[in-house]
């Protein structure tokens, strides 16, 4: 017999009065207490449980209820007892029972919702099948079809994009206005920009396109960001999408209100956008105005304008060299930075909190601003993407209002922008996080004086606190100064700035650096075309960089200038010529004349300054014939999965080394200073005189940081570049060396050369003996030489019988 005991929820256990047991003779030694339960029901048979979960009593069983003492006197005792043994026994099998039909009802959930999956999935696979026909069948109807047939022809008659990353929105846009091909610029700039990620400073002449050269690149970025944002919540979607109704309900109410939002957004934006161009229009006086103000700041300014001639100075050693488009151009804020793709991972900030717009793009004229502004409003009309204006002359409290919606690209003129950033407008506040810039007719942004804000605006921007990353682009239409400022500054410029000069002054205004990633180049080089390898360079602290460089990527770089004691510079040659994967990175005059053997690429990491010094360089490699490449980086084909992949490695490498640079040449610094002061007897009382590294735990947290960061390094260095890395020996198709047709025909002249060069060598020899043997006759120099060459020639007439 099954028995089980039900207590009521809430009933308890009540002390029993002690006095009632005394006269009883029990033994009742290390009994503490009595209690008793009032409430309860005893169940007797076996027990079911229902599908629910819940124990189940049969029809026929016995319901007793009881309402009294639990624990009795006597065998009526004893038997509740046993009874309520039976019943702990019982319940354990309950709660067994209880729990696999937990798993069961778990069990069946799972497979209803699999099979509600597969269903699901079933109905999405049938319907892709479908539509096709059914769009036929739509196509067949145009009154209801139109959208549906404009989907399917976004690409069509578009093919000359292809491969470029327009997204498919922006596409639509470009075939509604007809442009069928992208033009020369853009075609440049785009795969660079959005592929990869690239920072450009191009230079096209006027109506090439420019605007949508970087305008593309803004309107691919932005869509990615904004689904990104969009992502969490499509996911949220999804959840509710299994069973909670109302929770979508409320969702589509959010939704639509944000839509009807976003709609009366649009419209004041559009209204504050064309007013502006009104106004604009009717402002053209206006603007001669503010260039005439311009051309008197630049009058006053023109102090300065020697500390730019020395800037220029600086940066024709650096060597720019751009024609069209320079990919990848440095950022001297940057340095130090974590240099990961910009868009991929970084924080994305939806709308409300956003405190600065998504791009910005920057123009000289108010007019240019709402001319790109209506570019890009043209391109952007299949998407959501808000583009506002925010140019002098126009009402500020209107720019105000449009700012307060937080456009996602501000086109403005630098003067109201900065303004507008003085008065601490929300959406201007940390306008250094943009993580979009634009600074379109460079040439005219930067003349001296002409836009002090610009200056104080890239200064802010240059300050940016995090670590995100800016992805930049400079344009130009010309690199030609169109204001080239009052005669009277001209007259002081000592030099006539070239169309490199001026692009290097160009980049060094907006802060960027003329150094390509050049690096990144060589150490695929390098890794990619095993073999010795002589690496050139123009001056000993670029070698340095290299040295400090290639040795953190742990390619055992040895160094070569004339800074090096002799010694040092033997055995650095000894150790090339021992290693067949020798890494040498020599300045042009400590390399010269030397004859290095089996060296089988050099490369020219900066341009030879001299003819000679190139034909010197090059000449190191194929001696006596030997095979040998030679190589201007990076004018070699390369795999762009590994390059990507070394970019992160070298990028990392450059953080190192920027930092253990930094601190280095500080301690150095201070190190003197101290010594010096010592040797001078004198007393450093002031702090503020040395540069500032921190006390010593805050040198030893910098000391971990970069043993850190090499350790993460090292481990990214072990593991393989692709899954199937082919190495070959030379930078071609076949990875062997293609050499000119006639080559064979010039290792025959050389080795003739030399079989002469032996003879004559011979025959020197002989006739001096012959000399020497009749001191009778004297042989005057001239006969000897007739002498000489007669022999010669003989020998040579000679030479091809005895091969025959
Ligand atoms: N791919 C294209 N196909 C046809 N027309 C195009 C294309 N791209 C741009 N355009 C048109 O060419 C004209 C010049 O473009 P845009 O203003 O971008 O040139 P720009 O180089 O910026 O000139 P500017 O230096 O004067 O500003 C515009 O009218 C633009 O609509």
């Amino acid at each position: 017999m099954a028995g089980v005991v039900h207590v009521k929820e809430k009933t308890s256990w009540k002390p029993v009065e002690f006095s009632r047991f005394v006269d009883s003779k029990g033994d009742f030694d290390g009994l503490i207490s009595f209690e008793e339960l009032t409430d309860y029901e005893i169940v007797k048979g076996e027990v079911k449980v229902d599908v629910e979960g819940k124990p189940r009593k049969k029809s026929t069983e016995k319901k007793v209820k009881k309402s009294g003492k639990v624990i009795k006197t006597g065998a009526q005792a004893n038997q509740q007892i046993d009874d309520l043994n039976e019943t702990v026994e019982e319940k354990s099998d309950l709660e067994k029972e209880q729990d696999q039909l937990k798993k069961k009802k778990k069990k069946e959930k799972m497979k209803r919702k699999i099979q509600e999956l597969k269903n699901k999935r079933k109905l999405r696979k049938e319907k892709q099948e479908n539509e096709p026909k059914q769009k036929k069948v739509k196509l067949e109807q145009p009154e209801s079809s139109e959208d549906e047939a404009e989907d399917d022809d976004a690409t069509k008659g578009m093919e000359r994009w292809k491969g470029l990353h327009v997204p498919e929105e922006v596409l639509r846009a470009l075939r509604d206005a007809g442009f069928r091909a992208p033009t020369s610029i853009q075609a440049q700039v785009l795969p660079s920009a959005i592929r990869d990620q690239m920072d450009i400073v191009g230079a096209a002449e006027t109506g090439s396109g420019k605007t949508l050269a970087f305008g593309i690149p803004l309107l691919h970025f932005i869509l990615e960001e904004k689904r990104k944002e969009n992502d969490p919540q499509s996911m949220d979607e999804m959840e509710s999408d299994s069973g909670n109704e109302t929770g979508n309900a409320d969702v589509e109410d959010i939704d639509a209100s944000a839509d009807q939002e976003k709609e009366e957004e649009s419209n004041e934006m559009d209204e504050t956008n064309s007013d502006m161009e009104e106004e604009s229009e009717d402002d053209e006086d206006n603007g001669e105005a503010e260039e005439k103000e311009d051309e008197q700041s630049e009058d006053e300014s023109d102090d300065g304008e020697n500390s730019d001639e020395e800037n220029v100075g600086e940066l024709q050693e650096d060597g720019t060299g751009c024609v069209a488009v320079v990919k990848d151009a440095d950022f001297s804020w940057m340095e130090g930075l974590t240099p990961a793709p910009m868009m991929p991972g970084a924080p994305m900030l939806p709308r409300a909190t956003r405190t600065h717009p998504r791009a910005l793009i920057l123009e000289p004229t108010r007019e240019l601003a709402i001319q790109v502004k209506n570019h890009l409003v043209a391109a952007a009309k299949y998407t959501d993407i808000k583009v506002a204006v925010i140019v002098g002359g126009l009402s500020m409290e209107k720019q105000r209002r449009v700012l307060k919606k937080c456009p996602d690209i501000i086109v403005a003129t630098p003067g109201r922008l900065w303004e507008l950033i003085q008065e601490g407008e929300t959406c201007l506040h940390e306008v250094e996080k943009t993580r979009l810039l634009v600074v379109d007719e460079a040439d005219r942004m930067i003349e001296k004086g002409h836009f002090d804000e610009l200056a104080r605006l890239l200064e802010k921007m240059k300050r940016d606190s995090t670590k995100e990353i800016r992805h930049t682009f400079v344009f130009s239409a010309t690199l030609t100064l169109i204001h080239t400022g009052p005669q009277r500054v001209m007259k002081k410029r000592k030099k006539k700035m070239d169309e490199k000069t001026k692009l290097g002054y160009l980049m060094r205004k907006m802060g960027l650096k003329p150094k390509p990633k050049i690096d990144i180049y060589l150490y695929y080089f390098l890794r990619q075309y095993p073999g010795r390898t002589l690496v050139f360079a123009n001056s000993k602290d670029c070698i340095r960089r290299l040295v400090s460089v290639f040795t953190i990527l742990q390619c055992r770089p040895l160094p070569l200038h004339a800074d090096m004691h002799q010694r040092q510079r033997l055995k650095n040659l000894d150790k090339f010529t021992a290693n067949p994967n020798g890494l040498l990175l020599a300045s042009d005059v400590a390399a010269r004349g030397l004859d290095i053997p089996n060296v089988e690429h050099v490369i020219h990491y900066q341009v030879p300054q001299t003819v000679e010094n190139y034909v010197h360089r090059s000449g190191r490699t194929a001696r006596a014939m030997k095979e040998g490449l030679n190589e201007d980086l990076p004018m070699f084909p390369v795999e762009q999965t590994i390059l990507s992949e070394l970019k992160r490695r070298v990028n990392m490498v450059r953080q190192i080394e920027t930092q253990e640079y930094r601190f280095n040449k500080k301690k150095r610094q201070n190190d003197w200073f101290i010594k010096s002061a010592e040797e001078a007897g004198v007393e450093i009382d002031d702090a503020g005189l040395l540069d500032d590294l921190g006390d010593d735990d805050e040198q030893q947290r910098h000391r971990q940081h970069l043993r850190q960061m090499k350790h993460e390094l090292s481990l990214l260095l072990g593991q393989p570049l692709a899954p199937q890395s082919t190495y070959t020996k030379y930078p071609t198709r076949t990875g062997k060396l293609v050499t000119p047709q006639n080559t064979e025909r010039s290792v025959d002249a050389l080795a003739q050369l030399k079989k002469n060069k032996k003879v004559e060598k011979q025959a020197t020899s002989e006739v001096e003996q012959t000399t020497n043997s009749s001191e009778q006759t004297t042989v005057s120099r001239s006969q000897k030489r007739r002498q000489l060459r007669r022999e010669k020639w003989k020998k040579r007439k000679e030479e091809p019988q005895k091969t025959e």
